[in-house]
């Protein structure tokens, strides 16, 4: 069984952090309660996301805080990244299985129940769903599905999932009661005055949820 905690996920957005950067966001994030994070630069070159994905890397040595990389296999392979996370239009999750090995942690977005049904739990470690709002973060996001299709998509799930979209501390309680296994945010930490705070924020929230 892989070790891996969905609850506080933190997705990275280059643009959003231009003040304090992706890597000392992440770490302000990790003091504040992140559980995993994700290297996500939609525009980066390998190189760079091989050297920030390193720097990254640095940051969370000796914590239990996993590093995940998106949509660039390379990239995931090169650092030794914990896990890889792909889209249905990115690429076969059984290709990407096959290129990142058995041990490394595979996520898989799914926008629908057909889609959540036809995960295989050999293949992939955790689904993230959404979006559950609309969101100007990914401006190419797929038709929002509120906290009645997250339940709906969770109950389909045959991993642990995560949500996403337009989330913040205050849909902590929507996202338990959905059965999903936690939040996975951009823009409520990314660019925020106070990422440190912004995270503790949100992992109160989960915490409260979760008693
Ligand atoms: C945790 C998590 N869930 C969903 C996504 C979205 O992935 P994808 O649909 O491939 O879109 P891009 O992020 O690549 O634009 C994600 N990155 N992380
Ligand atoms: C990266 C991403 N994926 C989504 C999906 O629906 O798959 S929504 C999204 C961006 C989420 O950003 P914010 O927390 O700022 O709303
Ligand atoms: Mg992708």
């Amino acid at each position: 069984m892989k070790d891996f905690d969905l609850s506080l996920y933190l997705v990275l957005d280059p643009a959003l952090c231009a003040d304090l950067g992706m890597v000392e966001t992440t770490r302000a994030a990790v003091a504040g309660g992140a559980t995993i994070v994700q290297l996500r630069d939609k525009h980066a070159s390998t190189a760079a996301m091989i050297e920030t994905g390193r720097a990254l890397k640095q940051i969370l040595h000796g914590t239990n805080v996993r590093l995940i990389v998106n949509d660039n296999v390379e990239v995931a392979i090169a650092i030794s990244a914990d896990g890889l996370h792909i889209g249905q239009e990115d690429m076969n999750a059984a290709d990407a299985r096959r290129m990142i090995g058995p041990d490394m942690i595979l996520g898989l977005s799914v926008e629908t129940e057909a889609l959540a049904s036809s995960i295989d739990a050999g293949i992939v470690d955790y689904a993230g769903i959404g979006p559950v709002f609309s969101t100007s973060t990914k401006p190419d996001h797929k038709q929002p599905i509120g906290f009645d299709g997250l339940a709906r998509i969770v109950r389909r799930c045959p991993v642990p999932s995560v949500a996403i979209g337009g989330l913040k501390a205050e849909h902590a309680a929507s996202v338990c009661s959905a059965d999903a296994g936690g939040l996975a945010v951009v823009s409520a930490i990314c660019g925020q005055p106070d990422p440190q705070a912004a995270t503790a924020l949100i992992a109160k929230a989960i915490k409260e949820a979760r008693q």
